[in-house]
């Protein structure tokens, strides 16, 4: 398997691998079925992995980091590129450190590649179950939040910092008080929602966007069938002997993003990496441009439709 491209980051000495596996399923898989999953994707050749403190998946892809460095599949830990996130929960400038330190227990890591603040609301108390009351959502202290994250860096916990679910104006926050800035936002991003004016905005400003949901995140129950079912797609995909899913995946990179995409089946994942030896004509992308658009994954539909998550899901 030939290594996979890889993006510089913004004060990240590492490159990003442009795909990742992702470790969000629906409906939760047990820490056996994430840990065998992961082994597999590391040997179809996944380097870089998205786990978040509120996945549950960090203990098994911990597991199956120390696993894959005995069989030798890989030489070192530092051959791979991990990020995980900070739950709104912790999001609270004296809590960041301590949940860092919690996640990087839970891989069982020295440190991190790339910790992003998961949503942009904190959550009073330790809230698991969603949707949440409405008292418990606050909206974030970008200043004391941020420089938390900073100071995660500073601590040698992790090795860059960014958000995800922040819209421009979120981002302007952030970049007000920024001494690091951030290096990554991770969005939804697909072919059924193309963020157009969010990627003009973090390629002015040096932000590399990675598209989570990348397949419209079919079959679970934040996401939807509308890439998967695309008839635009499919047309696009038969005659090229191609799959759906590589088709969004291919658009996906060829908008100059990269990617998290999740699937827990060996033929499947190792499907989604086949991207790199092929492109979409002008005149595919140009079919692709006029699917009609909807934001899949909402707050709302993760939170409860609560007005200041109406607002923020209103932002672009
Ligand atoms: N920051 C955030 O707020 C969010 C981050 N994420 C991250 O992004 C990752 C990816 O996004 P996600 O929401 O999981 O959705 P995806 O768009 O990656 O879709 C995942 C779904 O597609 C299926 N699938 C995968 N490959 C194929 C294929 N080739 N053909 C047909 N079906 C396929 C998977 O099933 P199967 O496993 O059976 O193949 C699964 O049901 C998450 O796992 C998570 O790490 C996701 C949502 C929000
Ligand atoms: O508990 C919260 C959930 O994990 C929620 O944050 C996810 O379902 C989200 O769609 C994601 O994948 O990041």
């Amino acid at each position: 398997m030939a290594k996979l491209p890889g993006v510089t980051l913004s004060s990240c000495e590492k490159p990003m691998p442009v795909i990742g596996m992702g470790t969000c399923s629906f409906p939760p898989a047990d820490l056996e079925t994430t840990k065998t999953a992961i082994i597999e994707a590391i040997k179809a050749g996944y380097r870089h992995f998205d786990t978040a403190f509120a996945y549950g998946s960090e203990k098994p892809l911990g597991e199956a980091i120390a696993e894959a460095l005995t069989l030798g599949l890989i030489m070192s830990r530092d051959e791979l590129f991990i990020t995980t996130k900070l739950w709104s929960s912790f999001a609270e400038r004296d809590q960041i450190v301590p949940a860092c330190k919690m996640s990087l227990q839970n891989i069982q890591l020295d440190y991190i590649d790339m910790y992003l603040i998961h949503l942009p609301v904190r959550l009073t108390g330790t809230v698991f179950s969603m949707p949440v009351e409405k008292d418990a959502i606050e909206p974030l202290d970008v200043k004391g939040v941020w420089e938390g994250m900073e100071e995660c860096v500073k601590l040698g916990l992790t090795k860059g910092i960014g958000v995800s679910n922040f819209s421009c104006k979120k981002l302007e926050e952030v970049l007000a008080v920024a001494t690091i800035p951030p290096a990554v936002n991770q969005v939804e991003l697909n072919p059924t929602w193309q963020q157009k004016e969010l990627r003009e905005f973090c390629k002015a400003k040096g932000i590399e966007i990675t598209a989570f949901s990348p397949l419209g995140a079919n079959n679970t129950k934040w996401g939807d069938n509308r890439v998967m079912d695309s008839d635009v797609l499919a047309e696009i995909a038969k005659p090229r002997g191609k799959t759906v899913a590589q088709v969004a995946l291919r658009w996906v990179y060829e908008q100059g993003v990269s990617l998290v995409a999740k699937s827990y089946n060996k033929e499947r994942m190792k499907q989604n990496l086949q991207i790199f030896d092929w492109s979409l004509s002008e005149e595919e992308l140009e079919k692709i441009s006029q699917i009609p658009q909807r934001k899949g994954v909402t707050l709302a539909s993760i939170l409860g439709p609560h007005d200041l998550v109406l607002e923020l899901d209103a932002e672009v």
